[in-house]
C-alpha cells in the first residue's frame, strides 16, 4: 500500500497547556500543526478546566513528567522547531528553559502566555521574571501580546503604534532575537496591528481587521503557525508573514460556539 504521508514531513513540538474547550493551547497548536502539514508533536505542562467563558481550574504537571515528554520526543524524532505556550509556574519554565539549553535548539518561538485578553495576569511575579530573564533570551521570536508586553517592556499602559514600537525594542534588549508585539487587544484602527522588531529593523505588520469577538486561541495559533512555517523552512520575517495571514483567515472563519468568546476556526480550506 502507498504510505501518503511522506518520510520527510517537518516535526515541530508545542510545549504548552491543555485547553479543555479546545479553542486556545495544545488544541489550537496541534490543529494549527496539521493545517500547515506540519506532524505535531507535544510537552503537557497543565490542564486548565476551561470553556469559552473562563478558566475555572488548572492543575499543573510535574516538572519531570513534562521533562519526559521533552526527552521522548526529541530522542525519538527530528524536531525541527518548537513553540513554548502556557508554563503557569516558576518551576515549569526553569524546567522548558534548562531542556531548551541542553538540545541546543534555535527555532523556538515564545509565546510569553502571562495575562488573559481580559488583562488578568496568570502567572506570580517570580515566574513572569523566569520567563523574563530565562527563556526569552533563547528565544527567535518572542510574541507578547498587548497586556504582555507592558509588563516585559515596563512600559504601563500600551495605547500607541509608537508606544507598540518602543515596546519591541525594549523586549529586544532582554535577548531574544526578534520580537512580535501583538496587537489584538488594542484598539480603534490598532486592532489587529503587530509590531516586529529584529534589533535594527522595525516592521508594522497588519491584514485586515476582523470585527469578531470569537478570538479565543489567536496568540497561540499565530505562534503555532509561526513555529509550523519555521519547520517548513521559511525565514522568520515570512514565517511570521505567512503565520499572521493563517490568522486572519482563522479568524473570519472562527465559531460562534459556547456561551463566551468562541475560537477561532482552523480548517477554513476544507469548507
Ligand atoms: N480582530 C482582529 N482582527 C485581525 N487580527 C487580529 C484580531 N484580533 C487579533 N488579531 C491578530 O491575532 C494575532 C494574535 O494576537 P492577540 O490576539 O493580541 O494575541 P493573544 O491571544 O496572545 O492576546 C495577532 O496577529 C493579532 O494582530
Ligand atoms: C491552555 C491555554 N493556553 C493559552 C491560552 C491563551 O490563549 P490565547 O491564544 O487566546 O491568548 C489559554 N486560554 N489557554
Amino acid at each position: 500500500m502507498q504510505n501518503l504521508i511522506k518520510p520527510e514531513v517537518p516535526i515541530a513540538m508545542t510545549i504548552a497547556g491543555s485547553d479543555s474547550g479546545g479553542g486556545a493551547g495544545i488544541q489550537a497548536d496541534l490543529r494549527t500543526f496539521a493545517f500547515h502539514r506540519v506532524h505535531g508533536t507535544c510537552a503537557v505542562t497543565c490542564v486548565t478546566a476551561q470553556n469559552t467563558l473562563g478558566v475555572t481550574r488548572v492543575d499543573a504537571l510535574p516538572s519531570e513528567a513534562i521533562a519526559a515528554q521533552i526527552e521522548a520526543v526529541v530522542s525519538d524524532m527530528r524536531v525541527l522547531a518548537i513553540k513554548t505556550g502556557m508554563l503557569l509556574s516558576q518551576d515549569i519554565i526553569k524546567t522548558v528553559a534548562r531542556k531548551i539549553v541542553a538540545l541546543g535548539f534555535s527555532n523556538i518561538v515564545v509565546d510569553p502566555v502571562m495575562v488573559s485578553r481580559a488583562g488578568v495576569q496568570l502567572l506570580d511575579n517570580d515566574a513572569i521574571n523566569t520567563i523574563k530573564y530565562a527563556l526569552l533570551p533563547l528565544a527567535a521570536i518572542a510574541t507578547p501580546n498587548r497586556y504582555e508586553a507592558q509588563i516585559l517592556s515596563g512600559i504601563p499602559e500600551i495605547t500607541t503604534l509608537e508606544q507598540m514600537q518602543a515596546a519591541a525594542q525594549t523586549i529586544c534588549q532582554l535577548g531574544c532575537r526578534t520580537v512580535l508585539v501583538k496587537g489584538g487587544g488594542m484598539t480603534g484602527n490598532l486592532r489587529g496591528v503587530d509590531v516586529w522588531f529584529d534589533g535594527k529593523r522595525l516592521e508594522v505588520l497588519q491584514t485586515e481587521t476582523v470585527d469578531t469577538t470569537h478570538t479565543h486561541g489567536t496568540g497561540c495559533t499565530l505562534s503555532a503557525a509561526i513555529a509550523a512555517n519555521l519547520a517548513l523552512g521559511l525565514p522568520l520575517l515570512p514565517a511570521v508573514q505567512a503565520a499572521k495571514q493563517y490568522v486572519t483567515q482563522a479568524l473570519k472563519h472562527s465559531l460562534a460556539i459556547g456561551q463566551g468568546q468562541g475560537p477561532v476556526g482552523h480548517f477554513f480550506a476544507l469548507l
